[in-house]
């Protein structure tokens, strides 16, 4: 006789099968507080992805992130890490996991950059050599001089300490990092190389990140996916970057996304992701009646030269001599070149201050096609 107790869903029920965590239903009440810090959150971060928590202060981030790693009890719902419910396994495990990231990164002021980087493999027992192995990796990979192993964290800069502390959150090699405000304290230039640093590391290392920040320049920057957070632990909205600025919500994440929400989106594009043009462009070998009408078809009173598969440079069609080829022409060079991973942003600046208000975009030394600003209107109207 078949059962009629129906099948406990498994410890993962509700989960998409990519998810690495899966925050369901999550609640923090604090003791004494009347509303609760976070309420109901639910949210699944991909596996490999580097997610991103924004919002004003107070809206419950770093809860959120404590409660990852269980520094803080969850009042209700749970956390499920790799199809696992989290609070089935010893707190302990499961931050060996979970590399933790902070701001004031808490490195130990009397001990090495070496002693420190080695904190988790020592608590694992690795043995010496193996260790010496790791740290060795690891300062190699957040690109740190060896000879700081040596030093004492006081010896170090912001952005260096900053580095140890990811190198020491990475030194058991983990598969989730979770980073609380990480940059906070260091200044724009260097904020940017470690923005930089952390995605190279994310495309090498394939971790899954979830990081937190105020900053929606940065979570814009780095974010395969953002949650944006309002007070209360409330979700706005959770999509792409690119979502997010093309098709924001509600009020609050317009104005939480704040002013040149276009420009913000032109910087995520690249001008190899967008449909160019041909251009006004001849081979050299075309006579100059061929290239005076590829010219007038297109509106302009230039004309291109193509070596074969590059672009030689520009000459003005009154200039043609009507019994020579192209090729036979001395010709101008074009003032802007791009590479096809140039952000659109950064060929609007570029088109901008030039006459002929094209970019022309190369792959190396191969022409790819042309720029205009009316193509990048039409990509962002898309
Ligand atoms: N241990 C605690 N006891 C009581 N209330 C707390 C505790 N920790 C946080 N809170 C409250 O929970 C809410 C969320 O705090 P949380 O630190 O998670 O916000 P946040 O978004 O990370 O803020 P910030 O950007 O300022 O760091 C706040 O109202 C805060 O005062």
């Amino acid at each position: 006789m078949p059962s009629t107790v129906p099948a406990r869903p498994s410890p993962a029920a509700g989960t998409p099968p990519d998810a690495m965590i899966a925050l369901e239903g999550l609640t923090k009440r604090f003791p004494g507080s009347t509303a609760p810090a976070v309420d109901g959150l639910d949210l699944a971060v991909p596996r490999g992805e580097l997610v991103v928590f924004v919002g004003p202060s107070g809206c419950g981030k770093t809860t959120t992130l404590k409660m990852i790693n269980r520094i803080i009890e969850p009042s209700a719902g749970r956390v499920v890490l790799d199809g696992t419910d989290a609070t089935e396994r010893p707190a302990h495990e499961l931050r060996r996991d979970i590399g933790y990231v902070i701001q004031q990164i808490g490195l130990f002021p009397h001990r090495t950059i070496a002693q420190n980087v080695a904190t988790v493999p020592r608590l694992l027992g690795w043995d010496k050599d193996r260790i010496a192995a790791r740290t060795d990796e690891l300062l190699s990979l957040m690109d740190l001089d060896p000879e700081l192993a040596g030093r004492y964290p006081m010896a170090l800069s912001g952005g260096q300490r900053q580095r140890v502390g990811v190198a020491r959150a990475l030194a058991a090699d983990p598969p989730v990092l979770l980073m609380d405000e990480p940059y906070g304290a260091v200044d724009p230039l260097v904020r940017g190389r470690l923005q930089d640093q952390l995605l190279t590391l994310q495309r090498e290392l394939g971790k899954t990140i979830v990081f937190v920040t105020h900053d929606i320049d940065e979570a814009i920057k780095l974010g395969d996916r953002i949650a944006i957070l309002n007070v209360g632990g409330v979700l706005e909205q959770y999509a792409t970057p690119a979502e997010l600025l093309g098709a924001p919500a509600n009020d609050f994440v317009r104005s939480f996304l704040g002013e040149e929400r276009g420009l913000k989106r032109l910087s995520l594009l690249t001008t190899g992701d967008t449909d160019l043009e041909r251009g006004p462009v001849v081979d050299a070998t075309a006579s100059a009646e061929q290239a005076f009408r590829v010219a007038t078809a297109e509106g302009v009173d230039w004309v291109g030269v193509l070596d074969g598969s590059r672009l030689r440079g520009w000459l003005w069609t009154a200039d043609l001599d009507p019994v020579r080829v192209v090729g036979d022409h001395d010709t101008h060079p074009f003032w802007v070149v791009i590479d096809r991973d140039t952000s659109l942003r950064g060929a609007v600046d570029a088109i901008v201050t030039t006459a002929n208000q094209v970019a022309v975009v190369v792959d190396g030394e191969d022409y790819l096609g042309m720029l205009f600003l009316r193509d990048v209107v039409r990509q962002l109207a898309s």
